[in-house]
This record gives C-alpha cells, structure tokens and sequence, in this order.
C-alpha cells in the first residue's frame, strides 16, 4: 500500500516514460481539442503593416498648414479602405481612410473622421488632435516575425486556432488521440440477474475521458466468469492505449480482476493507496499499457478518476506534468474533519458567497457508492494525511 504522494509520484514517473503517442498532420480548421505535438512561432509580424486605427484622415503632420493657434488645415486627396495596397500620399495632401487600411507612405498620423470638418476636399482640424504616431497600428506592434506563439503539449481551442489563422497555418502537427478501453465488471449488471444493478462507470469514465479529447471504448462483462474478463482484457488490451478497469479488485470471491491481469503477466505498479474513499485503487502494467484498477463503488472511481488519472493523461497528452487541475474552489471551511492516521480524504463540498467570505461546506451522504453528492458540489476537497481540517481553515477543493 503506497501514500497518495506516492502513488502520484509513481504515475508522474510512468507518463514520463510512456512514448504513446503518434503524430499526424491536420487541417486547421479540424484541430480545436487537439494537443500541438510543435512549437510554434510566428513567420510574419502583426500588423503586417503600420495600420489606420480609425475611420478618419491620414496625412503628415509637418505638411498640415496652421490657420491660427489652434487649427489647421490640409488638402484631401486619396480614399484608401482595408485591402487597397496605397500609393504613397501625394506631398502636401491627406488620404481618406478607413479602420485597418494600411498607411501610405508619406502619413505619419490619422485624425478620427468626426473631429474634422471638411469642405470643398479641405479638412480642417485641431491642433491638438495631431501627433505623428496617433491612431496608427504600427507594423510589429503587437508581435515580431520569430515569436514563440504556441508550446507543443497545447490543447488547442479558438484562441489558439485564430492566432495559427492569423498566420496563414494551414496544416499543423498534432499528436493522435489516445484511445483508453473501459471495462466494468460484475454479474449484478447481467440482464437476468435476481437483483440486476445499472452500471454506471462506463458512462462516468467515459464522460470524465471524453471531456479530455480522449476516445474511449467500452466493454461490460455482465458475470463474475474469470474467462470473460480474460477474453475481455484481451480483446480491450489489442484495440486500446490504456486500460481502465471498475469493480472486482477487492477481496471478495468474484473479486477477479487482479489475478486475471497477473496470470497475464501484467505487472504491479502500486497496490492499494492510503486513501478514502478509493483504497483499492491499483496500478498495474500489461507490457508497455498502464492498467488502471478502479474500485467499483462509482464514488471512489470518480475520485481516484478525477485526482490520479486525469492528472495522468494530461500530463502523457501534453508531455508535462500537469497544473490546469489545480485546486482553485479557495474559501473558510465551516466544518472539521480529522482524517484517520496516514489517510488522505476526499470530500465533495460547496462554495457559498456568505457575507463578505467564500465558504465550503460539506454536502450531505457522501459514502464511497453515493453519487448524488457530486451533483450537489462544486467540487472536491482534499484532506492530505496528517493534515486534520479545522473548522475557519483556509482551503483550496478541486472543481469538477
Ligand atoms: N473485506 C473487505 N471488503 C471490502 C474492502 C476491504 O478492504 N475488505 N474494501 C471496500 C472498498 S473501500 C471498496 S471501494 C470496495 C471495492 O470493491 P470492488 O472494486 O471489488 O468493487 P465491487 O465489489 O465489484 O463493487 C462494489 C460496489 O460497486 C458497485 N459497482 C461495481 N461496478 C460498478 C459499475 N460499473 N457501475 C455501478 N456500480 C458498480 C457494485 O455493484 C457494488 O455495489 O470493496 C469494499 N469491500
Ligand atoms: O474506498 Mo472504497 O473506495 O471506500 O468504497
């Protein structure tokens, strides 16, 4: 039996050693979900030119002629809009032009259309309205040619597609989805079983892994026959990167899955964790394939779903360990638990507004097999070993 930082610091260890992953070439418009198995940086400047910020004039402020202190005036000559590649300005005039047009050469300055007034093609405006450098986008302004835009490892969604978009990426490597085969187990399930039980953990499993950009697939085997989880995991095993399982580790006599694995050579990577709920939770390999042996109770496999194994597939999608399932529901806890010695708990909890302070608090039934809790909470607390919660403690819960 392993602690949980253990058993977090063994998994951290096997992503790291796991090459699973392949990569293809794809179009962009098909890569939101994806992970970028590239850096990626940027091959032309934004703007790609300096660029009118406004609908109004361009010209250069050394050609406008001073009326009197304060105004000043300049011939109108040109009309340049978003897409024209302008002649420079003719010496002495002002071009109209429109938001996002590029700048003729000559202009150093664009004046808003409604702080001008104009008669017979000569603007008049104010002083104080001009400045070289005003209302202009410059070329490179917001990034340079060579930027590093984009890490390998990325999920990939519309802020990263639009910036690709903006520098005419039309392909990109991605790394192929991971496809993780589901078993549960347990002749409860069986159609004609006296007391038949809905399975619920491929759905849960299923559900948590496709959020992830993960292809699952999913296999129930409705009996407690050593030979049709055998054959299960082996058929599950040929068409799949990772193995999960659910149900059927414990130490009761249908309790099949641990031997089956280990009578096909799969090896242990940690059995049991100190934790609650969740204890049996294992760890085994099959060759090269991380089997995880989830218990059966559909609370505990959230859990252990949502702190070792989500944490585990990002960080093998994404080639590092993983910070985006920080804890950050943060708020005063109005209830104290005291963990049993070398424990570490999981309780599901809300977050209130109450007064001035954020406060969690615990939902109500909250057993190993209860799953109304889940859809009651914001999320999930935990409670590390040897670390008891007090009640007006400051703590951070896990959102779902
Ligand atoms: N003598 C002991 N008994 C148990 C121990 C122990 O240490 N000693 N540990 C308990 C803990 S903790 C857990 S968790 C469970 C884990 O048992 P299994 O993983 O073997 O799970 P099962 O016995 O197959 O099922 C338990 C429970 O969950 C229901 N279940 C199972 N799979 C699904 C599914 N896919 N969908 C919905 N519900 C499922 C199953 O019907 C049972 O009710 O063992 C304790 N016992
Ligand atoms: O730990 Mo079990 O996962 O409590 O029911």
């Amino acid at each position: 039996m392993v602690s949980y930082d253990q058993a977090q610091e063994l998994l951290s260890d096997l992503a790291k050693k796991l090459s699973l992953q392949n990569k293809e070439t794809i179009p962009l418009a098909q890569a939101c979900g994806r992970i970028l198995a590239e850096d990626l940086f940027a091959n032309s400047p934004r703007p790609e030119a300096d660029i009118s910020a406004m609908d109004g004039y361009a010209f250069c402020c050394a050609d406008i002629t001073i009326t009197d202190k304060h105004t000043g005036t300049i011939p109108l000559q040109d009309y340049i809009v978003a897409g024209d590649q302008p002649l420079p300005l003719w010496k002495g005039t002002a071009a109209t032009i429109l938001t996002g047009a590029r700048l003729p050469a000559g202009a150093d300055c664009v004046i808003a259309r409604e702080r001008t007034q104009l008669k017979d093609d000569l603007l008049s405006l104010n002083l104080v309205d001009i400045a070289p450098g005003k209302n202009i986008r410059r070329l490179g302004e917001e990034f340079i040619a060579g930027t590093h835009l984009l890490n390998a490892g990325q999920k990939l969604d519309w802020r990263h597609l639009v910036l690709l978009a903006s520098q005419k990426v039309q392909e990109l490597s991605v790394y192929k989805p991971l496809t993780v085969g589901i078993i549960a187990n347990g002749a409860e399930f069986s159609h004609s079983a006296q007391d038949c039980r809905t399975e619920l953990n491929t759905l849960l499993l299923g559900s948590m892994l496709e959020n992830l950009g993960i292809q699952t697939i999913n296999s129930v085997v409705r009996s407690d026959s050593k030979h049709d989880l055998k054959k299960a995991i082996l058929d599950m095993v040929e068409q799949s990167d990772i193995l999960l399982t659910t149900g059927g580790i414990s130490v009761g006599k249908t309790d099949h899955v641990l031997p089956v694995l280990k009578s096909l050579g799969a090896n242990g990577l940690f059995r049991r964790v100190k934790i609650r709920p969740g204890k049996p939770f294992t760890v085994m390999q099959l060759g090269t394939k991380p089997v995880f042996c989830l218990p059966g109770n559909t609370g505990a496999a959230a859990i252990c779903t949502q702190f070792f194994i989500i944490p585990f597939l990002l960080s093998v999608l994404t080639r590092k360990t993983q910070s985006t399932t920080s804890d950050t529901l943060s708020g005063i806890s109005n209830f104290s638990l005291m963990p049993p010695t070398d424990t570490t708990c999981f309780v599901p909890v809300t977050l209130l507004q109450k007064g001035n302070d954020r406060v969690l608090s615990l939902v109500p039934s909250q057993g190993a097999s209860d799953i109304l809790c889940f859809s009651q909470s914001a999320g999930i607390l935990r409670i590390p070993e040897g670390h008891p919660l007090n009640a007006g403690d400051w703590c951070h819960a896990r959102p779902f």
